[in-house]
């Protein structure tokens, strides 16, 4: 059978290259095989794509980030140093976290979610396709099995990662409505971590692949990676693009979605038409009250918008925590001002529906 990729000009494996030409000879492989030459991601970078076409991508890529660290704990566990460990492991620290709630795992969750995804479906892994499954489970195994080499070098895909973030974040940004920096936010903090990592995988290939056997390893292992992502996007492409063939128990487009009306809520009306006073009200995601040091006053924080918040917002908007409801919160401030609630309710209502379709708060 004829292989689709013909392995890198063999004349360089005959003889030692130098670590210079054998850094060469890694970019090329890249520059052939990495996965934003894929026709799936150029569909998604250009806004090709519909809505649930990316859910599908961002659902399917959780399984490798969920287990990049896995990955990782298995090559730590084989590294002999201590001072090689020290390094390899914050690897670990930056997709776990340091804490509930933290790291790059949890940031891929909000940007499944920011998509329209249960949290809970995604968790699951129970609609990503087999052929996901296959090739992230077979990273692992190779960086688990292979000389720790081959398991350094198959990390090098990172040297390539940075352009096709930027050009992804940019792209996805322009070119679909529902796609916020929010959630992309997963990325930004990979523009710094795979350099980093990156240049010292390399430096360590270079250090270390010092037999032309070893060159040809670390190549043939980076070669793999490359396959490795590549499969992933072929089979979302098979699935979700042409033919569209949908493999029995995958994701079907409308499951594990968080019903449209809880990520929309029905606010868009103004004046009392969204929110009632039954009604929880609550900041969406990536929107902050701040005190503003510099003007002296509180602001609400939207992803790339402010609004100047007067004492009345201040006050409603400390009793929105996602719990109370507009009743609750008029009770509580009818107390502490010794008003009338009803009036106090009826005026907070215009309030936050003025809100709400400023898309800065939701039920
Ligand atoms: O967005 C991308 O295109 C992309 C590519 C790669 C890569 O090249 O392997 C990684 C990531 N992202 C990434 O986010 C990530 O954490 C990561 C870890 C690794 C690895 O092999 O250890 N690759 C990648």
């Amino acid at each position: 059978m004829t292989a689709i990729f013909p392995p890198p000009s063999s004349a360089a494996a005959e003889r030692l290259l130098s670590p210079e030409e054998l850094e060469a000879a890694l970019r090329e492989i890249g520059a052939k095989r990495y996965h934003n030459l894929h026709p799936f991601h150029r569909l998604l970078h250009d806004g090709k794509l519909s809505k649930d076409q990316v859910r599908a991508w961002a659902l399917n890529r959780y399984y490798y980030q969920a287990m990049i660290p896995v990955k990782d704990a298995a090559l730590l566990a084989r590294l002999p140093e201590a001072s090689l460990r020290r390094v390899w492991r914050q690897r670990i620290v930056d997709h776990d976290g340091d804490h509930e709630g933290d790291g790059g795992i949890e940031r891929w969750l909000k940007l499944a979610e920011g998509v329209g995804f249960e949290r809970d479906y995604v968790l699951s892994t129970k609609g990503i396709l087999s052929a996901t499954r296959f090739s992230v489970d077979a990273y692992v195994h190779f960086v688990s099995e292979r000389s720790l080499l081959e398991a350094i070098a198959s990390s090098l895909t990172e040297m390539f990662s940075p352009t096709i973030i930027s050009e992804r974040v940019a792209g996805m940004l322009k070119n679909y409505d529902f796609i916020t920096k929010e959630t992309l936010a997963y990325f930004d903090k990979r523009l710094t971590q795979a350099p980093r990592d990156a240049d010292f995988a390399l430096d360590y290939v270079k250090r270390h692949a010092v037999t032309p056997e070893q060159q040809r390893a670390a190549m043939d292992a980076l070669t793999f990676k490359c396959n490795v992502l590549w499969t992933q996007l072929d089979a979302l492409y098979f699935a979700y693009v042409a033919p569209g063939m949908v493999p029995p128990d995958a994701w079907q487009p409308g499951e594990g979605l968080v019903p449209e009306k809880a990520v929309a809520p029905a606010a868009g009306a103004a004046g009392t038409g969204g929110i009632g006073a039954g009604d929880v009200p609550r900041l969406p995601r990536g929107v902050r009250m701040r005190f503003d040091e510099v003007r002296k006053k509180h602001v609400l924080l939207a992803p790339e918008r402010t609004f100047d918040l007067d004492d009345n917002a201040v006050a409603v908007l400390t009793l929105v925590d996602g719990q109370r409801s507009v009743a609750d919160i008029a009770a509580r401030l009818a107390e502490t001002y010794n008003a009338d609630r009803a009036v106090i309710e009826a005026d907070i209502l215009v309030m936050l529906n003025d809100l709400a379709t400023k898309r800065v708060l939701e039920r």
